[in-house]
């Protein structure tokens, strides 16, 4: 087997029983371009101090993630697929091989894999800084990230979406773009990350065999209700990130304003009124540039338009990024899942980043029961939401 290939061959064989098709396969050969990067488990069992719960970083649908430090002084994180993985192996091999295909500065780097025994496990970067959830909602560091970090990760997020959608060599979606999906360096550089969910497309696609997947409050409304998918999709999720990471409110849980359903309405009524900067974080007044703040607000209500086809792409978003303020249209309404199916999921779970999975019967693996999952009833609730398995992609790098 050539080198190049070995990488990629030695992370799929372990999942073999996985493998739908022999297409699948070939085109893992064909995307794979790597050096052997095979760490062994012993290399791993020592760099994190044996998984040492102190050095745990956080949990994620796969299965815990663990800090470690390499012989040779690099710091990583190492994801472990746990064995009883809702989220499922089919995510973790996706997650590989999409990783291999990118290189990004904006995107987490994959140093490597193990597969020892039933020990499966993937090496990433060290990214110092954390998830942007945890400094957006949670640890009180809302004061550290001021305006020109925040700035600096909107933009620089955009851009590596942009990659993704344009520059790659393959359309890739990500599908489940989110706070808690977006890391920082030492240097406050924003990595993407978390591919479980990712898609390739072809240029030429036009159908997908898929099921709708993310994080509740992220998600395109024509996503979930139709199964529509494109990247648009994507933009949507970046607009509401974009929102959340300078308003510091979590959309999922929004509840500032009775009169106001999500953040999203909550932006919009504002922006209506010539007061756009109302929902700006109180803890950026000192250090805010307000022209700059407007014009990423309206970008986000750009960005979260109910009709797809009038939201920016990517390469669009990053232009509009360095426009002046006045220069770009006006955006219309938000489009978000309506009153009832927010009651509804509420209701249905506890947490504020569950999401909404909605099964195909085709792809029915142990891939389903993820973390990200809330019951598709409370998407019946309001939507009709579509029960066919084939979920059509129309021209995925132009829209829906
Ligand atoms: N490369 C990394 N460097 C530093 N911390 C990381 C890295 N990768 C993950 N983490 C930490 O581990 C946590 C879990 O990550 P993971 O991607 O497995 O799940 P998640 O995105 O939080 O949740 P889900 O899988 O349900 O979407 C993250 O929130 C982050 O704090």
């Amino acid at each position: 087997m050539p080198k190049s290939k070995s990488f990629l061959q030695a992370v799929i064989n372990p999942f073999k029983f996985h493998s739908k098709t022999e297409k699948e396969g070939d085109s893992l050969d064909t995307i794979s371009a790597q050096e052997q990067k095979h760490f062994t488990f012993q290399t791993l069992v020592a760099a994190t101090k044996d998984f040492h719960p102190t050095n745990k970083l956080g949990q994620g649908g796969f299965g815990p993630v663990f800090k470690g430090k390499l012989e040779d002084g690099r710091e990583i994180a190492v994801k472990k697929l746990s064995q009883s993985s809702s989220q499922g192996k089919k995510e973790f091999l996706n997650e590989a091989r999409l990783l291999m295909q990118v290189q990004h500065r904006n995107i987490v780097t994959l140093l490597g894999y193990c597969a020892y025994a039933a020990e499966k496990l993937l090496v990433y970067e060290y990214v110092a800084n954390e998830s942007l959830d945890k400094l957006l909602f949670k640890f009180g560091r809302q004061d550290e990230f001021d305006w020109n970090k925040r700035y600096a990760t909107i933009t620089g997020v955009a851009r590596g979406l942009l990659y993704l959608h344009e520059d790659a060599h393959t359309c890739i979606i990500h599908r489940d773009i989110k706070a808690s999906n977006i890391l920082l360096d030492d240097r406050w550089i924003p990595k993407i990350a978390d591919f479980g969910m990712a898609r390739l497309y072809p240029e030429d696609e036009t159908h997908v065999h898929t099921r709708v997947a993310g994080t509740s409050g992220y998600m395109a409304p024509e996503y979930v209700m139709h199964g529509n998918l494109s990247i648009k999709a994507d933009v949507y999720s970046f607009g509401v990130l974009l929102l959340e990471i300078i308003s510091g409110q979590k959309n999922s849980t929004f509840n500032l304003d009775p009169d106001c359903q999500s953040l999203l309405d909550w932006a919009y009524k504002f922006y209506k009124r010539d007061q756009t900067l109302e929902i700006v974080d109180k803890k950026l007044a000192s250090s805010m540039v307000p022209d700059q703040a407007a014009l990423c607000i309206q970008i986000g209500l750009l960005c979260t338009q109910s009709d797809p086809q009038l939201r920016p792409t990517m390469g669009r978003v990053v232009i509009m990024l360095s426009k002046k303020l006045g220069t770009l249209e006006v955006p219309t309404r938000p489009g978000y899942l309506g009153a009832r199916y927010r009651r509804s999921h509420r209701g249905n779970t506890s947490s504020s980043t569950a999401g909404i999975s909605v099964e195909s019967s085709s792809q029915s693996s142990g891939s389903t029961n993820n973390t990200n999952t809330a019951s598709a009833s409370a998407l019946s609730a309001t939507a009709t939401a579509s029960t066919s398995t084939n979920y059509r992609l129309r021209n995925p790098r132009g829209g829906v």
